[in-house]
């Protein structure tokens, strides 16, 4: 299944949520929401999803063919922000609840239920209250109950919130499979590390715009179009002598032995070292690629200056 969202805006009584923003999700991607609290994600999942509807712009939905669908309950798996089990039933009790909203036969459902609670380490538990779990658990059976009736369309509000780095990977993998069977999967998330090694394109929104989007290396040519190097050497020394390069826009000491650099687009490493070796001599010269973490925390402090730097 593919989604279009084209020039979406959703505006409550005096907040725009959602502001223009386009976004392409093919089969079998995993598309990744970025941004503060407040950014829009939800209010665009929530659109998506057929929630709420957009001021202006559209939504379409196609199906691998490419002819265009009206999503309905059985196509989506949807997690919302503010999970809704029960929680004085049994876990085991809403996941059968949910199945047969969902019309799945005991013989699909048992045997999947089953599955996911041995994956998850919960089989245990799943006589107990949904109460008597802790948020990581809960969560779990949430994620659960969205992916019993094995849907094209995955769409989940930050999965990861409450999990422990264990579950977090098994949820990455779970995610990796949905993909690896040709599922879409659109997430909202806080946790850049997973999200950078997980999801294939991304959108950073902040204020309901769009800042970014696109692959990583997309991202950060358009967040980061600079180039970082960084120099490691015997000793930095003469500071004025290396500012003095043309070539070298900015330069930042890390310590006595490592330098970054940012150089202007005509200047290259071929360029530059035999410059450099007359000043020092030089061990390592490499292009730095910041992480998505580093590119979002720089970008999003640009866009919304913190009072201090105000
Ligand atoms: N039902 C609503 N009525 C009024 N304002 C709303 C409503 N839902 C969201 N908003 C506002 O819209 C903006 C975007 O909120 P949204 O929940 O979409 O952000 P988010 O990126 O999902 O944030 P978070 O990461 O905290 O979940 C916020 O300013 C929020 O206060």
């Amino acid at each position: 299944m593919n989604i279009t969202i084209d020039r979406v805006s959703k505006r409550y009584k005096t907040v725009t949520a959602v502001d223009a923003i386009s976004l392409h999700v093919s089969s079998g991607q995993i598309h990744a929401l970025l941004g503060p609290n407040g950014a829009g994600k939800s209010s665009l999942v929530r659109m998506l999803v057929g929630l709420t509807s957009p001021d202006n712009g559209t939504i379409s939905i196609s199906n691998e063919q490419g002819a265009e669908i009206q999503l309905r309950p059985e196509h989506f798996a949807y997690l919302p922000e503010d999970r809704g089990l029960y929680q004085d039933r049994s876990v085991n009790d809403n996941l059968v609840y949910i199945a047969k909203l969902r019309g799945l036969d005991k013989s699909v459902y048992a045997p999947r239920i089953e599955h996911w609670l041995k994956y998850f380490e919960l089989t245990d538990r799943q006589q107990e209250p949904m109460r008597q779990l802790s948020k990581g658990n809960q969560q779990k059976v949430q994620l659960i109950s969205t992916l019993l009736h094995d849907p094209s369309l995955v769409i989940l509000d930050e999965p990861f919130s409450g999990l422990d780095p264990v579950n977090q990977e098994h949820v990455l993998n779970v995610l990796r499979d949905l993909k690896k069977q040709g599922k879409t999967v659109l997430l909202s998330a806080h946790q850049m590390a997973l999200v950078e090694r997980l999801a294939d394109k991304m959108l950073l929104m902040s204020e309901g715009r769009a800042l970014a989007q696109g692959t990583l290396d997309e991202i950060r040519s358009t967040l980061q179009p600079k180039r970082l190097y960084r120099v490691q050497c015997d000793a930095f020394k003469a500071q004025t002598a290396w500012a003095s390069i043309e070539q070298i826009e900015c330069l930042t000491p890390i310590d006595e032995h490592e330098v970054e650099l940012t150089l202007d687009s005509s200047a290259n490493a071929a360029s530059i070292w035999p410059r450099l070796s007359e000043l020092c001599e030089i061990q390592g010269f490499a292009l730095r690629k910041p992480g998505l973490h580093e590119l979002y925390l720089d970008t999003i402090r640009q866009s919304k200056p913190t009072r201090e730097e105000q």
